[in-house]
């Protein structure tokens, strides 16, 4: 796969950050890349940078020959019914769609053709992603292209597709549930001292650094945490107060409640 034009179909949260993540990773030209939705006018920023913006899916199919679908699930089947008299065995289909699975596709579709399901997060607008991949019907060229683009936008891991509900609360939902835990600090840090500005800088890098030690160190959290916790001290106090207010209990909770919802 060598020249490669890319749409994304459904320029919404999740499409634009892809698009973004393209554009700074420079992956490809951003005259490569064409971003699809019905109103156009929330995607002038990405037409100022040299992405075709468009609200023709079909156009955008026939220029293309890696087609991203980024529609809300109930979007899709109509998505796909659109698209399908453009789509040829040339082209590439990559859904991070959720809850849709390869074979309920396959069966919106008039013709079974490759596709990958891929898992990202808002974070791969700044390459910062852990993007979840499942494959299948596609050849070792396709799934190894996919890997390569992932990778530039963050990092990424093959999965089977059963577990690709659980790669969505895990990666994808982890982003506002890591967002949340962040906003509880600034709420706490305010409240000790801080300004709004100085806490949600302190908790933000804080909570950055705890996760490269752990991608650096490949250390269990525990391990980490026994090297914060002074005898007696004030990290465990607070840490113990946390657990007896269903801090860890409910954390699994709401990551059990939420996939769920996906079904
Ligand atoms: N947001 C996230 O963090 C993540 C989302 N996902 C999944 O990605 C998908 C998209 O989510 P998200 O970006 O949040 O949703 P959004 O609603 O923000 O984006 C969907 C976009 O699709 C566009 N759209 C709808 N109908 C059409 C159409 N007929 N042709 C072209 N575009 C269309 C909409 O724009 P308009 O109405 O103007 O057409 C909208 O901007 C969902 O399936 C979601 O579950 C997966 C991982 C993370
Ligand atoms: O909330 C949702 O349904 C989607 C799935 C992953 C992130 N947002």
């Amino acid at each position: 796969m060598s020249t490669t034009n890319i749409a994304i179909i459904g320029g919404g949260n999740l499409g634009t950050a892809i698009a973004n993540g393209l554009l700074q990773s420079s992956f490809c030209d951003a005259t490569a890349i064409t971003i699809t939705k019905r109103n156009t006018t929330t995607l002038t920023r990405l037409q100022q940078k040299g992405i075709h913006v468009t609200s023709d899916n079909v156009a955008a199919v026939k220029n293309s020959n890696v087609i991203i679908i980024a529609v809300k699930p109930f979007q899709i089947k109509d998505i796909l019914q659109e698209i399908q008299s453009a789509l040829t065995a040339q082209h590439l289909l990559i859904s991070v769609v959720t809850g849709v699975s390869i074979a309920d596709m396959n069966e919106m579709l008039q013709h079974p053709m490759a596709i990958v399901r891929a898992m990202p997060n808002t974070a791969i607008a700044i390459q910062q992603s852990i993007t979840c991949i499942t494959t299948q019907h596609t050849t070792t060229e396709q799934n190894e292209w996919v890997i390569h683009l992932f990778n530039q936008l963050g990092k990424t891991v093959l999965i089977e597709e059963k577990l690709m509900n659980a790669a969505t609360v895990l990666g994808a939902c982890g982003t506002a549930f890591a967002m949340r835990y962040i906003r509880a600090n600034i709420q706490g840090g305010i409240e000790i001292g801080f300004d709004a500005a100085t806490a949600s800088l302190i908790a933000a890098q804080t909570v950055k650094g705890a996760a490269e030690l752990l991608l650096t160190t490949q250390t269990h959290p525990e391990q980490e945490i026994d090297k914060v916790t002074t005898p007696k001290g004030c990290t465990i106090a607070g840490l113990n107060e946390m657990e007896h207010q269903g801090f860890s209990s409910s954390m699994i909770k709401g990551i059990a409640a939420s996939f769920h919802k996906i079904g």
